[in-house]
C-alpha cells in the first residue's frame, strides 16, 4: 500500500481539511499520514476559530512522517502563514515525492485560511516545487495577480502559475456559472478541460479539498497526471451527486460515493493543445 502525507488545517467538522483528506485517501486505498497546521473551530455554517500550529512543530510532524514511511505523495492545503510555508517548503525539499499544492485561501464564509502577508511565499517557495496546483477562480486571480472572466484570462493565469515553477495547473470552475462543473488543466505542452454536469446543490463544503486528496491519492498509486485529474473529477462529481444530509449550511460531500458506485461516472474531455 502506497503512502501519502496531507499538510494542512484540521476542520472540526469533518468536511473539509485534515479529515476530507484522510477519508479521500482511505476510500482510495491509500494509507493517509498528517501534519496539522491549524486548528479550526468550524462547521458547516462557518469557521468560528482558527488555531496555528508553530512552524518548528509542523517541521516536526513532517520530519516524523518522512523518516518512517516511504510517501508517495504529498498534498498540502491550509498553511495560514508564511512561516508555515516556509518550513513545508524546507522540509518537503529534503523528499522527492510529488507534490499537490491546493492553494487554500479563504473558506466559504469568507474567513481566510492563508494570511495576506503568505500568498508571496506561496509562490515563491511552494510553487516551484509542486507536481499539481490546484486554484480555484480566485486562488488563480491571487497566484497570478490577474482578474479571470475569459476562457483567454483562465490561460493567462495559468501561464503565470506555470512560470513560477509548477508543473501543472488545473483551474477549477466550480465558482463559475456554466452549466458544467469544468475544470482547465495546462502543462508546458498540454491543455485540456474535464467537464461533469454542474449539480444544484448546498453540498460544496470541502469540495476543493477532497478533489486535490484524490488527485494525490491516484499520483501515489502511479497514475499519470491526465489520468490521476480525471479520476478525480470523477471522484469530487459522486461525492456532490450523492450527498450526505448532515449540517444546516454548506453540507459536506460524500466520500463514500466513489467506491459504492464503483468510480462509475462520465466525464467529457476537451483536448484543446
Ligand atoms: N456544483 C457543482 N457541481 C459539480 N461539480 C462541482 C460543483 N462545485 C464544484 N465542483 C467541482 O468540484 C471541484 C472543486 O472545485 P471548487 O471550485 O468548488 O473548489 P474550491 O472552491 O477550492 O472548494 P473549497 O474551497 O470549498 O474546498 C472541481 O472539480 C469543480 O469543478
Ligand atoms: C481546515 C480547512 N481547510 C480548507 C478549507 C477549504 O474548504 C476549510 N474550510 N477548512
Amino acid at each position: 500500500m502506497e503512502t501519502v502525507l496531507t499538510i494542512a488545517g484540521s476542520d472540526s467538522g469533518g468536511g473539509a481539511g485534515i479529515q476530507a483528506d484522510l477519508k479521500t485517501f482511505q476510500e482510495l486505498g491509500v494509507f493517509g499520514t498528517s501534519a496539522i497546521t491549524a486548528l479550526t473551530a468550524q462547521n458547516t455554517r462557518g469557521v468560528h476559530g482558527v488555531l496555528p500550529a508553530a512552524p518548528e512543530f509542523v517541521t516536526q510532524q513532517i520530519d516524523c512522517v518522512m523518516a518512517d514511511f516511504p510517501v508517495k505523495a504529498v498534498k498540502t492545503g491550509m498553511l495560514f502563514s508564511a512561516e508555515i510555508i516556509q518550513a513545508v517548503a524546507d522540509s518537503l525539499k529534503k523528499h522527492a515525492s510529488f507534490l499537490v499544492v491546493d492553494p487554500v485561501m479563504i473558506a466559504k464564509d469568507r474567513t481566510s485560511l492563508l494570511q495576506q502577508s503568505a500568498v508571496s511565499a506561496l509562490i515563491t517557495e511552494l510553487l516551484p516545487l509542486a507536481t499539481l496546483v490546484t486554484p480555484n477562480i480566485p486562488e488563480a486571480e491571487t497566484l497570478s495577480g490577474l482578474v479571470i472572466e475569459t476562457q483567454d484570462d483562465i490561460s493567462a493565469a495559468a501561464k503565470r502559475i506555470l512560470a513560477a515553477g509548477a508543473e501543472a495547473v488545473v483551474i477549477k470552475g466550480g465558482h463559475l456559472s456554466d452549466k458544467q462543473a469544468t475544470d482547465y488543466i495546462f502543462t508546458a505542452d498540454t491543455v485540456f478541460t474535464v467537464s461533469t454536469p454542474r449539480i444544484e446543490t448546498r453540498h460544496t463544503h470541502g469540495t476543493g479539498c477532497t478533489f486535490s486528496a484524490a488527485c494525490t491519492a491516484f499520483l501515489a498509486q502511479g497514475y499519470h497526471l491526465r489520468d490521476a485529474i480525471i479520476e478525480a473529477k470523477k471522484f469530487i462529481h459522486l461525492a456532490i451527486s450523492q450527498p450526505i444530509n448532515l449540517g444546516s449550511g454548506h453540507g459536506p460531500t460524500n466520500h463514500f460515493a466513489y467506491h459504492i458506485n464503483k468510480g462509475n461516472c462520465e466525464v467529457a474531455i476537451n483536448d484543446i493543445r
